[in-house]
């Protein structure tokens, strides 16, 4: 790896905390630009993002470190966003600099809310980022293992392969394997609609399903991905590889999982603006089924799991029930 490849990353939460650090491993200096004045200058004095994954070491001597996003992009070519969906539009409005020329990396699990598109796309369309330089960072890989050093995988989306090489090269290590793939498009849906069947997972498991129904629940989840995918973006793909299935696995029956965790409070009766209030971190699933629920109606695709989420989330209605109704519906 070239001491001399740029990369910055933007957002100071957990994922961009994780990305941080396998980036440091490679690299002889990496950009960071999160919001927080506070949070740099305590990870300057004292080697940790203090609000979130606070266990992970990292090197301020490594680190370039700004509350200004101007200030980051301006300076550096490849940028991986690692912001929830959900504040992406609002941080973007801030840039005064650019992004045509910038090699994008999209490491964030959602759809942008107010234009329903998916991370890449709204680059492309708002931002004029051309789709060569559009790239997805996906996976089974949660921050806290990452902050572990517990063997993860990840896998790098990109159409043009030579930047998803660079950046591969930039993030795999010790504990880090990557895996460089062509679908941008699938891999990012994917990524978005795992949330929603984490939280499917957590309601389910809120109400009292057992085991034995999660398991239904997880195999009829990856036939209506693959069902969804295939309507957005018709191409040859494996759903069972790990950025697709294994994605669904780890946030569906993972402890760490914020989307699961937020969906398990919703069904146990909490309304889900006090799930929200107890949670620190962000469930991107709850933002995700919103839009995902109006492609869906416009693509036709059969979502039972996605139909419920919405109901409860969204439509006022009683998750024990929803969910009584889905049961008939799983095979
Ligand atoms: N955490 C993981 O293990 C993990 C793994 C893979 C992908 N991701 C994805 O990474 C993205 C970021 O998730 P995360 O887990 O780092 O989130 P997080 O909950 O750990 O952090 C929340 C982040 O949102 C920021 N934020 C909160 N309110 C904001 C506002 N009003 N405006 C702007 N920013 C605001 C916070 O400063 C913080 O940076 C998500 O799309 C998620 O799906 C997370
Ligand atoms: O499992 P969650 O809900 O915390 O989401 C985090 C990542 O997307 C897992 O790959």
């Amino acid at each position: 790896m070239s001491n001399s490849t740029k990369i910055a990353v933007i957002g100071g939460g957990s994922w961009a905390t994780a990305i941080v650090k396998m980036l440091s491993e490679n690299l002889e200096s990496v950009g960071w630009y999160m919001r927080s004045v506070y949070a740099i200058e305590h990870i300057k004095r004292n080697k940790h993002n203090p609000n979130y994954l606070s266990s992970a070491e990292l090197n301020p001597k490594q680190l370039i470190l700004s509350s200004d996003i101007n200030e980051i992009v301006a300076a550096y070519d490849i940028l991986i966003f690692a912001i929830p969906s959900a504040f992406l539009k609002t941080e973007l409005e801030k840039l005064t600099v650019s992004l045509e020329n910038k090699t994008i990396f999209s490491a964030i699990k959602g759809i942008v809310p107010e234009t329903g598109l998916i991370v890449g796309e709204h680059f492309q369309q708002v931002y004029n980022v051309p789709l060569e330089n559009i790239g997805v960072i996906s996976g089974p890989c949660h921050a806290e293992e990452v902050a572990m050093e517990r063997l993860s995988y990840l896998t790098i989306a990109c159409q043009d392969p030579a930047k998803a090489k660079i950046l591969s090269k930039a993030i795999a290590g010790r504990y880090i394997k990557t895996k460089i793939s062509d679908d941008i498009v699938g891999t990012e849906y994917a990524a978005m609609l795992k949330n929603i069947y984490a939280i499917a997972a957590g309601i389910a498991h809120g109400l009292g399903y057992g085991d034995n129904f999660q398991a239904v629940l997880m195999s009829n989840a990856i036939r209506e991905m693959k069902r969804y995918i295939k309507k957005v973006h018709r191409m040859k793909r494996n759903i069972n590889n790990s950025a697709y299935l294994g994605d669904l696995l780890v946030t569906g029956y993972s402890t760490f999982s914020r989307n699961r965790m937020f969906g398990n409070m919703i069904g146990k009766g909490y309304t889900v603006k006090s799930a929200m209030m107890e949670m620190s971190m962000v469930a991107e699933g709850y933002y995700a089924v919103k839009s995902a629920y109006e492609i869906k109606q416009k693509t036709g695709t059969r979502t039972p799991i996605i139909d419920a989420v919405y109901a409860v989330l969204y439509g006022g209605k009683e998750a024990k029930d929803q969910f009584e109704k889905l049961t008939n519906k799983m095979n």
